[in-house]
């Protein structure tokens, strides 16, 4: 593509108005602005990226009457997406009839949307403008959205239930289970299959970007490829090709100083992502289970995920007592310099797929106890493909959790995953460099529009 060229086009970017997506989006947006392009981001009225210091290039845009964070508490994730595709649609069009003929001069190369915001394929349509759809996730929970999208609900339903079926291999799907499909901890199987049909539908988009690398996913990337009508672009991870620090909440950076104090691979960092839920129960078993193993811990707890609680004032004083002497709470940590700590020994984590990728990114092991969702996915390729995790499955039990804690940082099985984990490292490090798989489907990409 000529140089002059390059610089005046401009491409829209549509995000999910949550950290997870938001996050890999400006990540993209980043990516996109060292090529060229001039980047306008569309936002909801609900968790807006700040246009701070780091984006002071890109150019800001409001959806009007979007949802508020009220809506996403009264209505839950599943039935917030929903809404928002309802109510977005038109207000979307106005957006991008603005930037046509009012903010800016030069032409929109491409609206890219996330899978989820699938309204803006009706503003596309209505100014022909060539529409490409971003996906958030791995490329195997986006052929597992595929393939679920076209199951018998209702089967599928008391496949799950059924004790004896849990535990065996979905068709088609291996080595995922049925209790590893990415159903939802958010509303019921039905609406979950109506969402991604309506995600995996690339309508007239004239392409799929994956934040992934094919060293990580080879087979279901080929899967994608088969089967989408369009071409399949794994230019991930984002988070090392290109950085845009997007917290929606603010870090507590004392985390590193308390860091910096403890031993040479000696931490466990514990983060649940953004949307996850912890019930007290369960945090008292993990509190028990990661003091018992004499291991210093790092605890995100998130204000919100904590029901019916604002932060951890719903926590008995036992909660208080367990963690006083090894263990180091935030609200919000600053999740990559953690990562990347030398004292940081394991993560134990939800497996959402930015912390999949950050923390194979950073060569650093994961105790996964995922919610809900593609995490479910994400463990079970931690622990069985890639084989640098563990996962916590069924009731947790604080017998177990001290023993998997010092598997993972104290036994020769903990230092065999990390060493696994150090060579994904180096091989994703590979891939966003020049001539590197993920760089170059980024170049093929570009030179497509
Ligand atoms: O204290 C914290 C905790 C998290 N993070 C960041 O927040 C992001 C969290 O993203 P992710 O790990 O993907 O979790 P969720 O926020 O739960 O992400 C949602 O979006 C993901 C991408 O679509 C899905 O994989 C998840 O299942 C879905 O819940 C990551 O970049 C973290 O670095 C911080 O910076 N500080």
């Amino acid at each position: 593509m000529e140089e002059n060229r390059v610089k005046k086009t401009r491409i829209v970017l549509v995000p999910v108005p949550a950290q997870g997506h938001v996050t890999p989006m400006m990540q993209l947006g980043k990516a996109l602005h060292s090529k060229g392009f001039s980047i306008t981001v569309v936002l909801t009225q609900y968790n807006r990226v700040s246009s701070s210091k780091d984006f002071s290039d890109f150019h800001f845009l409001t959806i009007p009457g979007s949802l508020t964070e009220t809506d996403l508490k009264n209505l839950g994730p599943q039935n917030f997406v929903l809404k928002l595709n309802q109510i977005c649609e038109a207000s979307f069009k106005q957006c991008v009839g603005q930037v046509l003929h009012e903010q800016c001069n030069d032409d929109i190369a491409c609206v890219v949307y996330d899978e989820y915001m699938y309204f803006s394929h009706a503003a596309v349509q209505e100014f022909q403008l060539p529409s490409v759809v971003f996906s958030t996730t791995s490329a195997t929970a986006f052929v597992c959205r595929s393939v679920l999208s076209r199951v018998n609900a209702e089967s599928l339903f008391l496949d799950m239930k059924d004790p004896e079926t849990q535990d065996k291999v979905f068709p088609g799907l291996h080595p995922l289970r049925y209790k590893d499909l990415p159903t939802s901890a958010f509303g019921p199987l039905k609406s979950t299959l109506k969402v991604y049909s309506e995600t995996v539908n690339t309508r007239t988009a004239s392409a799929v970007i994956i934040n992934s690398a094919s060293c990580l996913e080879s087979s279901s990337l080929a899967w994608l490829q088969q089967q989408l009508q369009v071409p399949v672009y794994p230019i991930g991870p984002l988070h090392i090709a290109a950085s845009a620090p997007s917290n929606l909440l603010e870090e507590d950076r004392s985390c590193l100083e308390w860091l910096n104090k403890q031993k040479l691979g000696s931490v466990i960092y514990i983060s649940l992502g953004s949307l996850a839920l912890m019930e007290t129960n369960d945090m008292l078993k993990m509190a028990w289970g990661l003091r018992n193993s004499n291991q210093p811990f790092l605890w995100v707890i998130r204000p919100g995920s904590i029901p019916g609680s604002e932060w951890r004032e719903s926590l008995p004083e036992e909660f208080s007592k367990l963690v006083a002497e090894r263990g180091y709470i935030v609200k919000w940590a600053p999740q990559m310099e953690v990562l990347r700590h030398p004292a940081v020994g394991g993560f134990w984590s939800h497996c959402g797929w930015n912390s999949t990728l950050e923390s194979i990114g950073e060569g650093v092991p994961m105790i996964c106890r995922p919610f809900t969702g593609d995490q479910k996915v994400n463990a079970r390729y931690i622990e069985t493909v890639w084989r640098i995790g563990v996962q916590l499955e069924g009731e947790l039990d604080k017998g177990t959790l001290e023993r998997t804690v010092k598997r993972m940082l104290v036994d020769e099985e903990g230092a065999e995953m990390r060493k696994r984990a150090i060579d994904l490292k180096e091989k994703l490090e590979a891939s966003v460099r020049i001539g590197g798989s993920s760089c170059s489907s980024l170049d093929d990409f570009v030179n497509s529009l």
